[in-house]
């Protein structure tokens, strides 16, 4: 009997571009979000952004800033949007922000609206949150926003290595597809052709795009912002974050418990990911494409450059596949002599 099914929910509208921030009320008003929002946001966001948005409402509305990616601060949210009674949640910000407000718009039932700040990572229009607790992190599903806004002279305008960090998760999507087609074949994941190659083919357009990312240049913005979309996309599509998510991840989430905001998470998935396609493909594999298309973006390669001890690396990367269940070239575990091996063979210690 033929019992497949799928429900892929993704945005209704994407609206990216020079200046687009003056469009927020416009873009609301399409989709006829009326009402109050509440504003969730940050320092730096509040002050490029945020402010400029709650200009252009006809109330005044209210704002809370969130500084951490936890349950806590979801819960913080959710108290202040009942108190308040706003009808939607606006995230305004990097990846924290509109993680946080995802996941708060869709416990109370109301709409989301993403507006990134930065072009530092794909969950911009993703339909997960990612926090972590305790020794675990956890990718949440969340209803995805119902509109992105994302205004080129502001990500451009924003320090450059969060356009780096995005190049950087964008690239890792490689290694997480292939850890994916592993699950599949040895654990009988369930896999999606359609998002594994959307996954995969958004990485090699970003590096075949990696003449056009510059520092100062705002169609990097633009490039990097589309590359992200079509990232998220692809993790609406397999209903899961699998496309853009697999060991050099959980790398990335170790390090953010043993060594906390050291670097940003796609600097630190990109390095992760080198080590990860030596352990899938070993010497005369492809790490040193991985490698090649980190550098060309001038995202880091080292541990080094992301300010990661060598002792905090191999940490990290022996004892990742404990923080989640999700079967990756990890196994159920690399000894710390294989782990210092590929990292030494790649040059990432
Ligand atoms: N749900 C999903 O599918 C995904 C989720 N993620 C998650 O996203 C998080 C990483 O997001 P990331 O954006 O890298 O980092 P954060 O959101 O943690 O930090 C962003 C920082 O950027 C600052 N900032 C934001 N906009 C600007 C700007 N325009 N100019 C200057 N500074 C700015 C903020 O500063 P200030 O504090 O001063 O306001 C903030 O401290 C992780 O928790 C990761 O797990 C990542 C990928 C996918
Ligand atoms: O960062 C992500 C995709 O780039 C989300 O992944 P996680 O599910 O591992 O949090
Ligand atoms: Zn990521």
């Amino acid at each position: 009997m033929f019992d497949k099914r799928a429900w892929i929910r993704l945005p209704r509208n994407v609206v990216i571009g020079h200046g687009v921030i003056e469009e927020t009320a416009t873009a609301l008003s399409d989709l006829h979000l009326d009402g109050v929002p509440l504003i969730v946001t940050s320092s730096t966001p509040k002050t490029i952004a945020a402010e400029r948005i709650a200009k252009q409402l006809e109330y005044d509305p209210p704002i809370e800033l969130i500084d951490e990616a936890k349950f806590a601060s979801v819960e913080r949210v959710i108290d202040r949007a009942e108190t308040e009674s706003v009808d939607f949640l606006l995230g305004v910000g990097g990846g924290t922000v509109i993680d946080v407000a995802k996941m708060a718009a869709d416990d109370i039932g109301v709409g989301f609206v993403s507006i990134p700040t930065t072009a530092s990572h794909d969950g911009i229009v993703s339909g997960r949150g990612s926090i972590p607790q305790g020794d675990t992190r956890h990718s949440v599903a969340a209803d995805p926003p119902l509109v992105v806004i994302a205004d080129t002279t502001i990500i451009a305008s924003a320090p450059w290595r969060f356009i780096t960090a995005g190049c950087a998760d964008i690239i890792s999507n490689h290694t997480a597809v292939r850890d994916w087609q592993l699950a599949h074949r040895l654990k009988n994941v369930e896999y999606s052709e359609y998002a594994g190659a959307l996954s995969r083919m958004t990485a090699e357009m970003l590096v075949g795009n990696a003449d056009s990312i510059k520092k100062g240049l705002e169609e990097s913005a633009w490039i990097v912002m589309k590359a992200l979309v079509s990232s998220g996309v692809a993790m609406s599509i397999a209903d899961s974050s699998r496309p853009a998510s697999g060991a050099e991840h959980l790398i990335s989430h170790q390090l953010d418990r043993i060594a906390p905001e050291t670097a940003l998470h796609g600097h630190q998935v990109g390095v992760a990911s080198i080590t990860t396609e030596y352990l899938h493909s070993g010497q005369d594999g492809e790490w040193r494409a991985v490698r090649d298309a980190l550098a060309s973006i001038g995202a880091p390669t080292t541990a080094e450059a992301l300010g990661h001890t060598t002792e905090d690396l191999l940490e990290a990367m022996t004892t990742a596949h404990e923080i989640r269940d999700r079967y990756t070239i990890l196994g159920n575990g690399v000894s710390e002599a294989a782990a210092r091996e590929a990292a030494i063979a790649t040059g990432v210690i």
